[in-house]
């Protein structure tokens, strides 16, 4: 079986061509302004700076504009709201990012759930990812919405399908399986405390790896056929899904690096287009 290679990074970059004309159409009609978005960095770890300016360094292709705003670790629940509060209310910036994770001081809950949901194009406020799960008009969370933009470019079909999503984080596993249930496939979700687990990845059509343990997910789990979408990325360029021996044998796969990372981060700014174009038109 030839298996078609879920390409995040080609797909990225094609999407950013069309990005780039539409912020251009938008700041001519908007008087020079531009989309921008905001990304919080909170403490100093290095894995958690390089994201956040790969994020910026994404803004900067299409034209749009963003700002990055870093406190210490040491920052308080107090501290961190105050910063959220300030771009909430700034008419220039249209996207806040606050980069996960952040020190364990910090209500991480609370700091999500302070962005302004029309500033929420990361999709992790619980009002967001509520009204997603209802079907209704919101940003999803960047990564999950990625993984769903590069199914259906590729046109896999999901409507009927088993996917089994492995992981129940708030801002992967969780709007992962709703987004899938959104457009019509049965979901399973299994997570650390689930039983038999080979035998639940055995059933799928789809399979999600969203665990972040490296290579968690055997290759012998995964039926031929299956399409095989790996969320995870650790040092030495694995993700949670033993990707080597698949790919011959099951009918799409993304590949690590360079399939769903590149996603995320053109959803954010795709999402932050669309905050700009809602506020500057
Ligand atoms: N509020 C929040 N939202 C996030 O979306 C979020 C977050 N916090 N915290 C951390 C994770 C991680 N994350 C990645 C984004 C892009 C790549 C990416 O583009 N990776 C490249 C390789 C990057 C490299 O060169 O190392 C690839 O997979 O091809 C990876 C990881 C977003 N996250």
């Amino acid at each position: 079986m030839t298996a078609l290679v879920l390409d995040g990074k080609a797909l990225a970059a094609e999407f950013e061509d069309d990005m780039r004309a539409r912020v251009a159409q938008l700041k001519a009609r908007a008087n020079g302004r531009t989309p921008q978005l905001a990304t919080i960095l909170v403490g100093e770890d290095p894995a958690s700076a390089t994201y956040v300016k790969m994020k910026g360094n994404a803004c900067e292709r299409v034209g749009m504009g963003s700002i990055k705003v870093e406190l210490p670790a040491s920052t308080t629940t107090a501290e961190l709201l105050a910063a959220i509060e300030e771009l909430n209310r700034d008419p220039d910036v249209h996207g806040i990012l606050l980069q996960h994770p952040v020190p364990s001081q910090i209500d991480e809950r609370a700091c999500f759930d302070a962005i302004a949901l029309e500033k929420d194009v990361d999709g992790v406020t619980c009002l967001g990812f509520g009204r997603m799960s209802m079907g209704e008009d919101a940003y999803g969370c960047a990564t999950p919405k990625g993984i769903m933009r590069l199914l259906e470019h590729y046109q896999v079909p999901l409507s009927g399908r088993h996917a089994v999503v492995v992981g129940r984080s708030p801002i992967l596993g969780k709007p992962m399986a709703m987004m899938l249930l959104g457009a019509n496939a049965t979901v399973t979700i299994c997570h650390s405390r689930t039983e038999n687990l080979a035998d639940h990845i055995r059933q799928a059509d789809i399979v999600v790896g969203a665990v972040g343990k490296p290579e968690f997910i055997k290759a012998e789990w995964i039926k031929d056929g299956a399409v095989v979408v790996d969320a995870g990325y650790h040092p030495g360029g694995v993700g949670d899904i033993e990707l080597g021996p698949l790919t011959d044998r099951v009918s799409a796969w993304t590949p690590v690096p360079g399939g769903v990372g590149p996603m995320t981060i053109n959803t954010l700014i795709f999402q932050t287009l669309a905050a700009g174009e809602k506020a500057l038109d």
